[in-house]
């Protein structure tokens, strides 16, 4: 099994592409859960893609098949035109759950990834002071993560994950631990960190306002098994400001339309 993909196999090809992926999850004592059914969905170079669903109905599990920790049952995964396997370098990941080292101080946590890639540990450390003053964190290079604030560790977790410079980005919630102020900073620090690198992204909430602020497309899924619902195309200008588009009467209309669909799914189950 090749753990790396070769860079910019096809061209052409979109970043991320499912077609028609069943996954059922067989558990130990033989039940079958049906996550997904029949999903299909192909992400462009560049594009902005965020996914809302009822609880369980199976976002999560999307992400993992893009990584290539899951695997479809029925149907095809492919990234950059080639099918997932193994570690792709391209692919950076932000969660909920804060993903920096509790035992290393911000610079470190941030010149993580070029260091494990065998940069030299000058550039690296220089790289990553870039990293740190563009999420806004000049100054705190020393500091540990304990002595951060939550919203400061989300921008450590941003600083250590474009510093890769990924092609792709999955994002899971990554703002649904933070209070709303910290969130609508964190968003918008997320659209300039994206607009300025030009990669993919995935973003999984619950939070359909969220979805509409930040996307290009929202896919609404059903409740599980999963399967795609709708599609809509978020054609609100560009730069956004979070803090504005929220008051825009397309951005209502939007949310509204979306709200209807999802809430659909929410009641019947
Ligand atoms: N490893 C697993 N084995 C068995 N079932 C699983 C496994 N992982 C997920 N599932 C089930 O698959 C379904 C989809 O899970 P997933 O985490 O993708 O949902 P989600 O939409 O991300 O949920 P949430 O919105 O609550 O985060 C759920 O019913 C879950 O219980």
């Amino acid at each position: 099994m090749s753990t790396v993909l070769p860079l910019n196999a096809a061209p052409g090809a979109p970043a991320i592409d499912f077609d028609n992926v069943s996954l059922r999850f067989i558990s130990a004592d033989g039940d079958a859960t049906v996550a997904l059914r029949n999903f299909s969905m192909s992400v462009v170079r560049g594009e902005f893609i965020a996914i809302v669903g009822p609880t369980g109905c199976g976002k999560s599990t999307t992400l993992n098949m893009v990584t290539g920790l899951l695997k479809p049952t029925v149907g095809k995964v492919q990234v950059m035109g080639q099918p997932v396997d193994g570690i792709d370098p391209r692919i950076g990941f932000v969660f909920q759950a804060d993903a920096v080292f509790p035992w290393r101080s911000v610079l470190m946590n941030v010149a993580a990834g070029p260091l494990f890639r065998g940069m030299a540990k000058k550039e690296a450390l220089e790289l990553a002071q870039h990293w740190i003053q563009k999420v806004g964190l000049a100054g705190f290079d020393k500091h540990y993560p304990h002595q951060l604030s939550g919203g400061m560790r989300k921008r450590v977790a941003l600083a250590q994950t474009f510093i890769n410079k990924p092609e792709i980005l999955l994002m899971d919630e990554p703002f649904s631990a933070l209070d709303m102020q910290t969130r609508t900073l964190m968003q918008d620090e997320l659209l300039k960190l994206w607009s300025s690198t030009g990669g993919s992204v995935i973003f999984v909430t619950h939070d359909l306002e969220e979805a509409v602020a930040l996307a290009d497309r929202v896919f609404v899924l059903s409740a599980r098994p999963a399967t795609l619902k709708r599609v809509y195309e978020i054609d609100l200008p560009r730069p956004r400001v979070m803090s504005e588009v929220r008051y825009d009467p397309r951005f209502i209309e939007l949310s509204k339309r979306i709200w209807a669909d999802l809430r659909e799914e929410v009641d019947i189950h």
